[in-house]
C-alpha cells in the first residue's frame, strides 16, 4: 500500500519586520510551510509607512538609507525584486554651518585613500583639523583591537579625547558621520562599532560609502510588495495577528507552536521569534526561559530615539537632492520631490528631516521642533524663509534601535537558542551590525541558515562583505599579513531579478 508523503515541516515566524521577511523569503520554494504572523496591519515593522488621513498618501516612519557595503540587504531586495526601487547617490552633499557646500565622492587612489581629495576640499573644516581628523583616522583603522580588551568600557568620545581629537572635529566632523550611522552619541558609543563604520562603510572599497535611497515610500517596499510577493509563493501571511505566547513542551526543550493573542493556538515544528529585544522576553513560556539565559541580557540593553520631520512647502526650498548639515539642529534634509518625485497639491516642496540620538529633543514640543528644525532650514536656504509650509508631521520612535553603548556586543544573544527548533532574529541579535537595516537581513538569513541545517539541508545564504579593495584589505584585514581576503564565496547566488517582481 502506498503511504502518504509525511507533511512538510511548518515554520512560525512571529514579526514581519526586515528579519522576519528575510527568514521567509529566503525560505520560500525549500518544501516548509511557512506562516508570517505580525500583530500589526502591515508588513515592514520599523522600516514602514502610514496613511496621512487627511492626504491618503504614505508617509515613511521616518527616511531609511543603506550604503552599498549593506550586502545582504541588496541581496534581499534583489531576491524578492525591489531591487530597482532604489537610488544610488555616488556623492554625498554636506552643507557647513558657513553655507558653503562640500561633496564626498571616490577620486582618484585606490581604497582606503580614494575619499582623501574630498575630505581636503572639505570646506567646514580648517587645515588643523583635517590633519588632526587624518591622524584619529588612521589611528582608529590601524588599531583592529579598538573598543576591546581592557578598554571594553571606554565610550568613543574618551576614544576621540585620547587620540588627539578637540571639540571642533569631534562635533563637525566624528559626530556628523557616526550619531546618524549609528543612532547614538559619542560619549555613549562603543569604540568597536564606530570603527566598523568608518572601517567597512567608508575605508575598505571605493564604493562602500555610497548611499542606496529608496525611490518609493518604505510602506510600498517592504509592506505592499512584500505582502504580495511572499503570499505568491504559498507564505501564509496574517496581518493584525498578535501572538501571546511561544510555546514549548513541558520542560521546554522542543518548541511547540504559538498562542495568539485570541486565544488560538498553532502547532509549528520550528519558530522564529523576529520582534524586537524589548518584547521577545515576553513572549517565551517560562519554561523556555530558562533554557535560554541570552533573554535576561536584553534586559540591560537599551534604545535610542529617531525624530523625522516631514514638511510640505508651497515652493522649492532645497536646491539638492539631499544634505548633510554638520553641527546643526538637524542633521539630514532628503528632498522627496526630487527623490520620489512627491510634492504637495499643486507644486512646491516635500523635504524629510532626520535627527538621530534625538535624547535632547524629550522636552520639546513637536511645534518646538518643527520651528527649529525651519529655522535652520531659513538659514541653510533663505528660499525656506519665504515659503509658505503647508503640512507637517513630526514623528519621534522612542525605540528607533538598541543604543550602542560600549559593550554591548556581550549582551546580543545568537539566532540559535538551546531550545529545539526556536530560533531569534531581530536586528539586536548577534550579527556584528549595528541595528540597520542590513542588520535585521543578516539576523533572518542566519535564522533560516539554522533552520536548514536542522533539517539536513545546509546551505550558506549570509553573503559576504564587500571584497576589500586590494590595498585596503592588506592594511586593514586581520589577515593583513597574509594579504588574504577575509571570506571565501562559498555562499548562493541569487539572479538578479527585475525592479518591481
Ligand atoms: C525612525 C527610524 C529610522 C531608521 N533609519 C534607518 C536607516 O536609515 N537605515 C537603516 O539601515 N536602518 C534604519 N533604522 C533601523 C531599521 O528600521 C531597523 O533596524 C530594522 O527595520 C529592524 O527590523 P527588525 O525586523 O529587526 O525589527 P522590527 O522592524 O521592529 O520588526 C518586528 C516586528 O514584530 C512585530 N511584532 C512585535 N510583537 C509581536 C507579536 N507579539 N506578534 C506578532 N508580531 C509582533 C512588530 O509589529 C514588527 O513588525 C531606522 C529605524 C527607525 C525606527
Amino acid at each position: 500500500m502506498m503511504r502518504n508523503p509525511p507533511p512538510p515541516p511548518h515554520l512560525v515566524i512571529v514579526g514581519g519586520g526586515l528579519a522576519g521577511l528575510a527568514t521567509a523569503a529566503t525560505l520560500v520554494d525549500r518544501g516548509l510551510r511557512i506562516t508570517l504572523l505580525e500583530s500589526r496591519p502591515r508588513l515592514g515593522g520599523r522600516a514602514s509607512s502610514f496613511t496621512d488621513p487627511v492626504t491618503g498618501e504614505l508617509v515613511d516612519n521616518c527616511q531609511h538609507v543603506s550604503m552599498v557595503c549593506c550586502t545582504n540587504l541588496d541581496d534581499f531586495c534583489r531576491r524578492v525584486g525591489i531591487a530597482g526601487l532604489f537610488r544610488r547617490e555616488p556623492t554625498i552633499t554636506f552643507l557647513g554651518p558657513d553655507g558653503r557646500t562640500s561633496t564626498l565622492r571616490a577620486g582618484f587612489g585606490p581604497a582606503p585613500f580614494h575619499l582623501g581629495g574630498s575630505f581636503l576640499r572639505a570646506k567646514y573644516l580648517g587645515w588643523g583639523d583635517k590633519m588632526r581628523v587624518a591622524y584619529g583616522l588612521a589611528r582608529l583603522a590601524l588599531d583592529r583591537d579598538a573598543g576591546g580588551g581592557d578598554r571594553r568600557d571606554e565610550s568613543f568620545a574618551d576614544w576621540l579625547w585620547r587620540h588627539g581629537q578637540n571639540v571642533r572635529t569631534i562635533h563637525l566632523f566624528w559626530a556628523t558621520v557616526l550619531v546618524s550611522a549609528l543612532n547614538e552619541r559619542l560619549d555613549q558609543m562603543d569604540v568597536g562599532l564606530a570603527r566598523q563604520v568608518f572601517v567597512d562603510g567608508f575605508l575598505m572599497n571605493r564604493e562602500g560609502f555610497q548611499m542606496e535611497v529608496p525611490s518609493a515610500p518604505l510602506g510600498e517596499l517592504y509592506g505592499a510588495r512584500l505582502e504580495t510577493w511572499l503570499r505568491d509563493r504559498g507564505v501564509d501571511v496574517r496581518l493584525t495577528t498578535g501572538v501571546r505566547s511561544i510555546d514549548a513542551d513541558e520542560d521546554g526543550s522542543t518548541v511547540r507552536g504559538v498562542t495568539l493573542r485570541n486565544g488560538e493556538t498553532i502547532d509549528a515544528d520550528m519558530v522564529v521569534a523576529a520582534v524586537p529585544f524589548d518584547r521577545v522576553g515576553g513572549l517565551l513560556d517560562p519554561a523556555i526561559r530558562g533554557r535560554v539565559p541570552a533573554i535576561e541580557g536584553l534586559g540591560r540593553l537599551e534604545s535610542s530615539p529617531i525624530t523625522g520631520v516631514h514638511l510640505w512647502f508651497d515652493r522649492p526650498v532645497c536646491p539638492l537632492d539631499h544634505a548633510v548639515a554638520p553641527g546643526r539642529f538637524l542633521q539630514w534634509v532628503f528632498n522627496h520631490t526630487a527623490l520620489q518625485g512627491r510634492s504637495p497639491k499643486g507644486g512646491g516642496q516635500y523635504l524629510q528631516v532626520v535627527i538621530s540620538a534625538s535624547y535632547d529633543l524629550a522636552w520639546m514640543s513637536k511645534e518646538m521642533i518643527r520651528d527649529a528644525v525651519l529655522a535652520d532650514l531659513a538659514e541653510m536656504w533663505p528660499a525656506a524663509e519665504d515659503a509658505n509650509l503647508v503640512r507637517w508631521w513630526v514623528v519621534t520612535e522612542h525605540g528607533a534601535t538598541f543604543a550602542p553603548r560600549p559593550g554591548v556586543a556581550a549582551l546580543r544573544p545568537p539566532q540559535r537558542t538551546p531550545v529545539d527548533g526556536l530560533f531569534l532574529a531581530g536586528d539586536w541579535t548577534d550579527t556584528g551590525w549595528p541595528a540597520t537595516m542590513e542588520g535585521a537581513v543578516r539576523s533572518g538569513y542566519l535564522a533560516a541558515q539554522g533552520i536548514l541545517e536542522d533539517l539536513d539541508r545546509p546551505a550558506r545564504l549570509l553573503r559576504p562583505d564587500l571584497t576589500p579593495d586590494r590595498l585596503a584589505g592588506r592594511l586593514l584585514t586581520p589577515q593583513a599579513d597574509s594579504g588574504g581576503l577575509r571570506f571565501a564565496p562559498d555562499f548562493e547566488e541569487v539572479s538578479p531579478e527585475p525592479a518591481g517582481g
